[in-house]
């Protein structure tokens, strides 16, 4: 049990009603799951409005509540907190309720739009094999030590992270390694943690739903450099057009990386293959089984980390050899008969062309390339036809199938992909809305040395249909049918 008082360190207070001595059992910020004697924190969202549960908090045994705005009426029995900020006092709140875990090991943060996941994990799997025990939160998973339980966000709420990283702590982890995503930054999910390091990987156009504008997505990612203490480090890609601005205003320990320009830590590629590429490392040559730019960037910000975190870079370059794909992230099978089955996440135009840039890189054009691709329902409707023809353009066969239709009709999904077919590659694809099927269809039109793409959903072991998500996995099934056609 902790006093409500001590609780409250370091939250900024407008004004309070009632006594801060009363003992609190748990800190809760949905009117659902209030327990008794917990302290509730009324958020203002993006659906609904925290205020309006405050009364329904207390009927179910709420002795404490933390808010923006005055409620109509103040029952006698109990705390009123008034503060400006609710989503940043919950985040106070949640880390003194759990004793500052972030203080007791090196936690790390990832941003930027694409690679976080691919960052993290990897920094992981590195940390792991140096002999370490580490955690991971990260869209894929979340690690504690050697267990593993499934992620519903990039960047959980303020009390789901301080509560893995007190358990961190607890099963004697030195590092965590965290996804921190524009929308965790904007909701202040990150505010009261303290971080070691920070990462920042590249900015693309991404959740404008959500920013409104491009400025203000980029702003909030370089918040998140602006707080860095001056005792933590920040490492920034100064490929990226907005590598330099993001440390601006950053009193942290600033290191670049580059595969293009000069900086602190160089990269090259120096050759290519479907099972990995050879790598110049600031003058030190590595194998490594990992493929394409965008991932010899991914390993230039793991090196220069782990460096920071006082690794010798003899050690780091041992491990960065040894570093496996991430689940879903560019995974590859060969099978009997040498056809490359690839899996992965891209479910941006972005992504998707990154991928098949880095197949033309590696092919010998000698072969065939089958892509496998849809797109989400409920979700950005203009990537549709963006998406359709990309994989027309750099493949010499699609097969635009669903991907999760959720709530909408798949083949009005599909009809908006096609319509982004250009006229010359139009003899180049065929729509097969199962998507079981359309795997089944390129495994078996696929000869001898053949590539084949499955696009979209990398890791996930569903597919949503309706509401319901049906077991599914890409990796799986192609497997399977190659198995079953003996190639
Ligand atoms: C848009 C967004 O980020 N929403 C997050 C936000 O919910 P919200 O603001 O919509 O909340 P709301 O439903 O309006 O409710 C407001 C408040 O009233 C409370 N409430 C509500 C109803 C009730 O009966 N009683 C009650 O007390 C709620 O608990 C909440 O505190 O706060 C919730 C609690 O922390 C999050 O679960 C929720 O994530 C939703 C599920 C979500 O989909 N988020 C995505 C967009 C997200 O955060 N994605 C990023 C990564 C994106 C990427 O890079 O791909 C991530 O970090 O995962
Ligand atoms: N540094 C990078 N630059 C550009 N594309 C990348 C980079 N790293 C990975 N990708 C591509 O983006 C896809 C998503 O990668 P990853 O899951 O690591 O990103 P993320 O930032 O975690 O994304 P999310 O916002 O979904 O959590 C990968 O499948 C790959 O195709
Ligand atoms: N974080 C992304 C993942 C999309 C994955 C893709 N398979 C889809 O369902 O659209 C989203 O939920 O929009
Ligand atoms: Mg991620």
């Amino acid at each position: 049990m902790k006093k409500l008082k001590d609780i409250l360190y370091k939250v900024s207070i407008d004004a309070v009603r009632g006594s801060t001595s009363i003992d609190i059992s748990d800190i809760v910020f949905d009117s659902r799951k209030i327990t008794p004697n917990c302290v509730f924190i009324a958020q203002k969202g993006t659906i609904s409005n925290g205020h309006d549960y405050i009364e329904k908090a207390i009927e179910n045994g709420a002795t404490a509540i933390v808010y923006e705005d005055d409620p109509a009426v103040f029952s006698d029995h109990v705390t009123y907190i008034k503060v400006a900020d609710a989503n940043k006092a919950l985040a106070f709140i949640a880390a003194n309720f759990y004793d500052n875990p972030s203080e007791k090991l090196s936690l790390v943060g990832v941003t930027g739009t694409n690679g976080k996941t691919t960052i993290a994990t990897l920094l992981h799997q590195l940390f792991t094999k140096a002999g370490y025990k580490v955690g991971l939160l990260s869209t894929v998973k979340i690690v504690i030590g050697n267990d593993a339980y499934t992620a519903t966000h990039t960047t959980p709420d303020s009390i789901s992270i301080n509560n893995y990283l007190n358990q961190m702590v607890q099963a004697g982890c030195s590092y965590c390694f965290m996804e921190v995503s524009s929308h965790g930054i904007a909701q202040k999910r990150t505010d009261a943690l303290v971080f070691k390091g920070g990462i920042f990987t590249n900015l693309s156009h991404d959740h404008l739903d959500y920013h409104k504008t491009f400025a203000e997505y980029r702003n909030v990612k370089k918040s998140f450099f602006d707080s860095l203490p001056k005792t933590a480090f920040a490492i920034s890609n100064a490929d990226d057009k907005n590598g330099a601005f993001m440390l601006q205003n950053c009193d942290a320990k600033k290191t670049m990386y580059s595969i293009q320009n000069v900086a602190d830590v160089n990269g090259k590629i120096i050759e290519s293959q479907f099972n990995g590429m050879l790598l110049n490392i600031n003058n030190q040559e590595v194998w490594v089984q990992l493929i394409g730019k965008f991932n010899a960037s991914n390993l230039l910000a793991i090196y220069a980390t782990a460096l920071e975190l006082g690794l010798s870079k003899e050690e780091v370059l041992v491990h960065l050899s040894t570093l496996q794909s991430v689940s879903g992230r560019f995974q590859f099978i060969v099978s009997k008969t040498k056809i490359t089955a690839i899996v992965d996440y891209a479910h941006t135009p972005d992504a998707l062309e990154n991928v098949l840039k880095t197949i033309a890189e590696i092919r010998t054009f000698n072969e065939q390339l089958f892509t496998v691709v849809g797109c989400g329902g409920n979700r950005d409707k203009e990537k549709r036809p963006v998406m359709a023809r990309i994989a027309t353009e750099n493949s010499d066969t699609v097969i635009l199938t669903s991907d999760n239709p959720r709530n909408e009709d798949p083949f009005e999904i599909l009809k908006e992909m096609e319509a982004g077919v250009e006229a010359q590659n139009t003899n180049k694809y065929l729509t097969i809305e199962d998507r079981h099927q359309a795997i089944k269809t390129a495994c078996k039109m696929a000869k001898e040395g053949d590539i084949i793409l499955i696009a979209g959903k990398g890791h996930e072991d569903y597919q949503e249909i309706k509401g319901v998500k049906h077991h599914f996995n890409d990796l799986e099934e192609v497997i399977n049918f190659l198995n079953e056609f003996n190639k």
